[in-house]
């Protein structure tokens, strides 16, 4: 188990941890089954939101937790469920967050995945609070054969749920193909706050023509964010989201710079002349060529970007990895969007960037500091070789 608190490699430079949750209810993940739901359902694993506890809260069944939690198992066996991810793609690791969980977590998980060529007709619906499986939800779901998927992380123990160890970080790397399903197993049984699963969105891209619109960057697309200068309030893997941002925690937003000058001066333009600035580079999910650039601030009303600016450039594995070792301080950065005044809570459309070529990188600058709610990137697909892809890259690689 990787140590809280630490980089977690999963590529050379890189932190699994900075990857998108391919499961959240976000994107579309969700719990097909559960064997038992007594205390809290299973679903609470896949909420976006922090887990939260409220010490005064009891259901019929006992202790309110937000998490999911099976009784006290009397009977042979031990609790599992089986959920589909939101997006498919390559798991780079997970976190299985006990928080509050403290006396009646689970011990020890194991986790286990695969690809389904088609979704299984059955989910569970609705609060399931004090149900077990039923008989005929057993019946459908052994014909899935779960408890003979790939093992992606083996029989571990879990810390509890206190504030400074209810991170339990696995890595994933020994499975490179694409996961479409997970099957999570608690021994004998127990309760777990959150899972996030890390990863990288994996596309079939073999049916995109290089005549299709597509957003190049979003999450769905294998979009992901290899580096930033400052997440203080919210990660910018979140403007790659789906959907409009529900509210600023689903946004890029960064602390308020320190080096604001006192008095502040603007060019002919209205742009304010500062020296701070924030960024974020990302890989598009397949080189391609950017025709249209979006950038939206919904919900950032007193704390948007005075400016922002968009560069490209088309980037070798190698030059990657150089690149993300050295912080990003080097690239061969062309501009695809010149510093632009930006509005509150507002989407801006940018239907003529600069004429790039294909790229296969994007870096965000914003000044001096602020949110962003959603980033998107619409362009079409370029087959080049000795690019970086996700479709692309070697298996050693992500
Ligand atoms: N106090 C508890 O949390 N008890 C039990 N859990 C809930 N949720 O009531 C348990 O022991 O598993």
């Amino acid at each position: 188990m990787a140590k809280r608190g630490t980089s977690v490699a999963a590529g050379p430079g890189l932190d699994f941890l900075q990857f998108n949750d391919l499961a959240c209810e976000t994107v579309g993940g969700k719990v097909l089954f559960a064997t038992d739901e007594y205390f809290a359902p299973a679903s609470n694993l896949l909420k976006g939101a922090l887990p939260q506890f409220d010490s005064s809260a009891y259901t019929e069944f006992g202790k309110w937790m937000d998490g999911w939690e099976t009784r006290r198992k009397r009977i042979p066996g031990h609790d599992w469920c089986i959920i589909q991810l939101g997006v498919p793609g390559r798991i780079c690791g997970f976190d299985v967050d006990t928080s509050f969980f403290t006396g009646n977590h689970s011990p020890r998980v194991s986790i286990q995945g695969t690809c389904l060529d088609s979704s299984p007709d059955f989910s569970l619906k609705g609060n399931r609070t004090g149900m077990a499986a039923t008989d005929s939800e057993f019946a459908e779901v052994a014909k899935l054969r779960s408890e003979a998927w790939p093992e992606l992380v083996p029989l571990s123990p879990l810390m509890p749920g206190f504030s400074d160890c209810c991170h339990n970080f696995f890595t994933s790397s020994q499975f490179p193909n694409r996961v479409t399903h997970l099957r999570l197993n608690m021994y004998p049984d127990g309760g777990i706050a959150r899972l996030r699963v890390l990863g990288i969105g994996q596309r079939n891209w073999a049916s995109v023509s290089t005549h299709d619109d597509v957003d190049l960057v979003a999450l769905p697309n294998g979009g992901v964010c290899l580096g930033f200068s400052n997440a203080h309030f919210g990660h910018p893997r979140n403007m790659i989201g789906l959907g409009q941002a529900v509210s600023m925690a689903d946004g890029w937003e960064t602390a308020r710079r320190l080096d604001r000058p006192n008095k502040l001066k603007v060019d002919q333009q209205g742009i304010l002349q500062v020296p701070g600035r924030e960024w974020a580079v990302f890989r598009l999910g397949h080189p391609g060529t950017i025709h249209r650039v979006e950038i939206d601030t919904i919900h950032f009303k007193g704390n948007f970007p005075d400016s922002c600016q968009v560069e490209v450039c088309s980037l070798s594995p190698d030059e990657e990895v150089q690149c993300i070792q050295n912080r990003w301080t080097s690239g061969k950065w062309r501009l695809l969007l010149p510093p632009q005044k930006l509005r509150p809570h507002h989407t801006h459309r940018y239907d003529e960037p600069v004429p790039s070529g294909p790229v296969t990188h994007v870096r965000l600058t914003i000044r001096p500091d602020g949110g962003i709610s959603r980033f998107r990137l619409f362009g079409r697909i370029t087959r080049i070789t000795g690019a970086v892809g996700n479709q692309q890259r070697p298996s050693s690689r992500l």
